[in-house]
């Protein structure tokens, strides 16, 4: 390895993952606030996760009892925020170029719509358009789907390297806001829609007011 070699893929890591993860986190709040019910079962299980620190200005409390166990625990968390993938995939058009494949051609590329297969009835049934992290869990457990199903990480051997690392991330941020803060947007009649970009953000960002919590 030297120091170029280092540099590139300290770059990648910085490109693949850092947009990627914070645009999901916005549509994730932006789903929460457009779906109560789904908010006030993030928030409980948040809860119920940090219990042993009620006290929620004890920041040095919260944050150890943010571990591996209790992140592990969380299938509520993990399956809003894969609906919220499934719905607003980071990375909305993924591109392959092919060496040589039968009626494909050497070069060819070819683009699939993450952002149109996360909302297709023949892959996710009737209730695709509606936000639903049930769908995820079977008796609260959350059940992984097939990456060729659930595409917004990509599958096979290009597949997302940091797929792990930004669960753990996202879990990791939306657990110290909602334990800190309540959120309300700062302007609620305003239309939340998508830029058309490489990662799929939200049209002038998602203005947001947040209120310090007494107790969660
Ligand atoms: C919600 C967060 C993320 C999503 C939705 C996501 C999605 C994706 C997708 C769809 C690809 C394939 C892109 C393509 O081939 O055109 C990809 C590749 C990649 N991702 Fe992520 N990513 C996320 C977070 C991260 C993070 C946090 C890291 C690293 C810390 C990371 C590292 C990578 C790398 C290195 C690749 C290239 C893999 C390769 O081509 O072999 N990603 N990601």
């Amino acid at each position: 390895m030297n120091d170029k070699y280092l540099r590139d893929i300290i770059l990648s890591f910085m490109i693949a993952g850092k947009d990627t993860s914070a645009a999901s986190l916005s549509w994730f709040l932006y789903m929460l606030f457009i779906n109560p019910l789904v908010l006030e079962k993030v928030v409980q299980e948040i809860r119920d996760v940090t219990s042993s620190h009620e006290k929620t200005t004890d920041v040095d409390g919260s944050v150890e009892s943010i571990n591996e166990e209790a992140l592990d625990q969380m299938h509520y968390l993990h399956a809003a925020l894969s609906e919220t993938l499934r719905l607003y995939p980071s990375v909305p058009v993924i591109v392959m170029t092919f060496f040589q494949m039968a009626r494909v051609n050497k070069g060819d590329n070819i683009y699939y719509i993450a952002y149109a297969m996360g909302r297709m009835t023949y892959i996710w049934g009737q209730d695709a358009e509606e936000f639903k992290p049930e769908r995820w869990l079977k008796d609260g457990v959350f059940q992984p789907e097939s990456p060729f199903k659930f595409i917004s990480f990509h599958a096979g051997p290009r597949t997302c390297l940091g797929k792990d690392f930004a669960y753990r991330q996202m879990k990791i941020v939306s657990i110290a806001l909602f334990h800190f803060f309540r959120f309300k947007m700062a302007d609620e009649m305003c239309n939340v829609r998508y830029k058309r970009m490489l990662t799929l953000h939200i049209k002038g960002g998602l203005h947001l007011c947040a209120i310090p919590r007494t107790h969660i």
